[in-house]
């Protein structure tokens, strides 16, 4: 196992440190005019996708600095760790092991020194074959009807990754399938997705890693019993629920057939899982053949992270730049900012994935950190944000880094669209870096017809301070390759920030205090007694439902 180090009290950490300081009164802009070869040096090609990075507050000193870090907190190390199959999720005793989910060489991938590859090989098979028998007609609804609609019941991992890959691929869908999601416990959710449907032509995937989730489960019995109503026969559910799910013995309480049970395992975290067979919705709505091209792309990713030098190595550089304003900038949150309809999901997954992975206060040694972890992610698709927050990130407060994402090549070339919304992609980018000084504010102002004293009291809020990094991702198209390949990107810049904070990237204990909670609270809820067991605000809130309900 790699040692547990606490990165601040590293070398490099101390250098980066100093080295702020001076990197602090640096602009952007400055550095690009000392260097005409400066995008050159910092972006880099991954097979169709671009990625630059040089619009940030770093020269080739801070990176040397965060490279070294790297080795002072023995990242490499990690990472084989991981990809040999060791149990770096120490706090669930469990190996990290997505990686294989997407792999497609013939070399065995092994925990406790057992291949778990053919296991793998035999679900995508089984995957394939249901697949083709759905999209053929073969497999058919309890009244002889072929199988339009999907309709994914899940939550949490097993929700946001079929969800956004599927909506960023819609181009690819096929023809006569339609997919839809129900994650919220909210019955509204459930509601209005089974209102138009037909239960002659749905297949719901009940996709849940535990299959114990209270939030799925309520939502499997009620489209369980929404079937029945006019199937009217439970054998019949067999041709109308398929469960993706580690849980062999609840999925057969629930009802499911074992032949209809797709398994993943318990080295497969949540928010890692649309590589394994609770991407069954994303394969019956894009093809398998594409879901197919979805692995690979994750697989390229897989392997230039196994193989590149860190100096080039896409997802280390996107680790160690977030480190850098998060640990050394005090920067707080960060953005990820779709220049692409398909992929408004985008953000909402690595929410899951960068939240739920890098948001602790506990190191691997158990004691609490002296340092900021995982930042706050959020983002809408462009160019929606720039009419709502970019505001903020432009002249407010905080600094911002941001992440921009387009496809040279729209699914959709209509009209002028697409260059009027890559234009703005791009002029964001430069209009953060560049800003706008009180010399060319004045000189805007120049001849407009306000008086002259007007005219120097509205400078200071025109003007924009500028140096405000981002990094920008431009794909030749988002093909289900590519889109693999990129998911994969952010998810190993994930792991590798999780090393170097020294925590456990791969639990997630945080979520269970309010599950357990919520047990507690939903008798409470179905009883006429006034309620005086928790605080006064729990109580007030609780009574005050009651009483409206009565
Ligand atoms: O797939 P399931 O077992 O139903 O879990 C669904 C989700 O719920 C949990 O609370 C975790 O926060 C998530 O990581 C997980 O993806």
């Amino acid at each position: 196992m790699f040692p547990k180090i606490n990165p601040t009290k590293t070398t490099a950490w101390k250098a980066l440190v100093a080295h702020q300081k001076e990197m602090n009164k640096v602009q952007m802009k400055d550095l690009f005019k000392q260097n005409p070869k400066r995008f050159e040096k910092m972006s880099l090609y991954f097979g169709d996708i671009l990625f630059d990075y040089s619009k940030n507050i770093i020269s080739e000193k801070t990176l040397e600095k965060l490279l070294q870090l790297t080795e002072d907190c023995k990242v490499k190390e990690a990472r084989e760790a991981m990809f040999a199959g060791e149990k770096i999720n120490q706090t669930e005793d469990r190996a990290v092991m997505h990686t294989a989910l997407r792999s497609f060489s013939d070399q065995p991938m092994t925990i406790d020194g057992e291949d778990i590859m053919p296991e793998i090989r035999e679900t995508r098979e089984k995957m394939k074959a249901f697949c083709k028998k759905i999209h053929s007609g073969e497999w058919k609804g309890y009244s002889g009807k072929k199988i339009k609609n999907i309709v994914n019941i899940g939550i949490g991992g097993s929700d946001l990754g079929p969800v956004m890959v599927t909506e960023a691929l819609k181009p690819y869908w096929i023809a006569g399938i339609k997919a839809h999601f129900v994650s919220n416990v909210d019955g509204t959710q459930i509601v209005e997705t089974l209102k138009d449907l037909n239960p002659e032509e749905t297949l719901f995937t009940i996709a849940s890693k535990t299959f114990t989730t209270q939030e799925t489960m309520t939502n499997a019995h009620t489209a369980r019993d929404w079937f029945l109503k006019s199937a009217k026969d439970e054998k019949l559910v067999a041709k109308h629920f398929v469960a993706l799910s580690t849980n062999e013995k609840g999925v057969k309480a629930f009802g499911i057939a074992p032949e209809n049970m797709f398994v993943f395992w318990d080295w497969v975290g949540g928010r890692y899982s649309l590589w394994s067979s609770i991407g069954l919705s994303i394969a019956l709505t894009i093809g398998y053949d594409n879901f197919e091209k979805l692995l690979k792309g994750a697989e390229s990713t897989d392997h230039h992270f196994r193989t590149a030098d860190f100096k080039e190595n896409i997802p280390v550089i996107m680790a160690l730049i977030g480190i850098w304003y998060t640990n050394f900038f005090g920067s707080e949150t960060e953005a990820i900012l779709p220049y692409d309809q398909y992929m408004h999901r985008f953000p909402a997954y690595f929410q899951q994935g960068n939240m739920e992975s890098n948001g602790k206060h506990t190191d691997r040694n158990g004691n609490d950190v002296t340092y900021s972890t995982g930042p706050v992610v959020w983002g809408e698709p462009g160019t929606n944000g720039q009419h709502a927050f970019y505001q903020l990130i432009h002249q407010g407060t905080h600094i911002i880094p941001c992440d921009f994402i387009a496809p040279a090549i729209s699914h959709n070339p209509i009209g002028k669209h697409h260059p009027i919304l890559v234009s703005n992609f791009f002029a964001q980018t430069e209009a953060l870096m560049n800003g706008k000084n009180d010399e060319t504010v004045a000189a805007e102002l120049k001849d407009d017809n306000m008086d002259e004293a007007q005219k120097k009291k509205l400078i200071p809020f025109k003007v924009f301070k500028g140096n405000k990094p981002t990094n920008s991702f431009l794909l030749k198209e988002i093909t289900p390759f590519s889109l693999g390949a990129l998911i994969t990107l952010y998810e190993h810049k994930i792991f590798v920030q999780g090393v170097i904070w020294n925590i456990f990237s791969f639990d997630q204990w945080g979520v269970e205090l309010g599950k357990q909670l919520a047990k507690k609270v939903l008798p409470e809820l179905n009883n006429d007694k006034n309620i005086e067991s928790h605080d006064g605000s729990t109580n007030g809130l609780i009574n005050a439902y009651k009483h409206w309900r009565k």
